[in-house]
């Protein structure tokens, strides 16, 4: 029994796609035509980042024209965002950190929220309000594989996204991992394909990505 009233499950985020791209919208235009790239490479999970203007108006129109995908946001940092986020149809929540009056909000809502944590007391703080997904952020920086590793013993059924530093060379190494289920990254989406709408670049780079799993 979940102790929530969120109309998905994080599990169903986690276990919907390995990678999920981290998106940096700079143009409205290239919102759906983005989107639909990385469906048309097998990544229907995508995260839309809350740091360009266009973010809310791009999750909007991805979540009405690209239905085939679930869509979140990502980068929302207090209450005020996720219920923006929210608003525009995003279907799931994530953050870089977190703070308890965001996790206590998120909790009351209806759209699930990954929080980002870097060390076992923030999960511990997720936990206690009942959080068992997170966002592992930022993955490298913070220990990467062997962090993740250290987390299981004490942390048992805590699953983890790591996100932030992951690249073509190191993804498989975090996918290998128990407590992992997907790993968010920008490398999949890189930011000079999208400024020239090279679309089909994107989409042969998810191919490849998941071929490889
Ligand atoms: O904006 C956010 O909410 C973040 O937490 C940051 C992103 O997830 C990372 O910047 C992605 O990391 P890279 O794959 O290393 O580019």
């Amino acid at each position: 029994m979940s102790d929530n009233n969120w109309s998905l499950q994080p599990q169903d985020v986690f276990k919907r796609s390995p990678i999920v791209p981290v998106m940096v919208i700079n143009k409205i235009e290239h919102a759906v035509p983005l989107a639909k790239a990385l469906v048309a490479g097998g990544i229907s999970v995508l995260e839309v980042t809350l740091r360009t203007p266009c973010a809310l108006e791009a999750i909007a129109k991805i979540a009405k024209e690209v239905p085939e995908a679930l869509i979140g946001a990502g980068t929302i940092l207090n209450e005020a965002q996720l219920q923006q986020a929210v608003a525009a149809g995003s279907q799931f929540i994530i953050t870089p950190g977190a703070t308890v009056d965001l996790l206590k909000a998120a909790k009351k809502g209806n759209v699930p929220l990954i929080p980002g944590v870097a060390s076992i007391s923030e999960v511990m703080v997720g936990m206690e309000l009942g959080y068992t997904h997170f966002k592992f952020f930022p993955a490298e920086a913070s220990g990467g594989v062997n962090a993740l590793k250290s987390f299981s013993g004490p942390l048992a059924n805590i699953r983890f996204c790591p996100t932030g530093g992951i690249s073509p060379a190191t993804y498989k190494d975090y996918l290998a991992l128990d407590n992992v289920d997907c790993i968010g990254g920008s490398w999949i989406a890189p930011s000079d394909a999208v400024d020239s709408e090279d679309w089909a670049r994107i989409t042969q780079l998810c191919k490849d990505a998941l071929s490889g799993l």
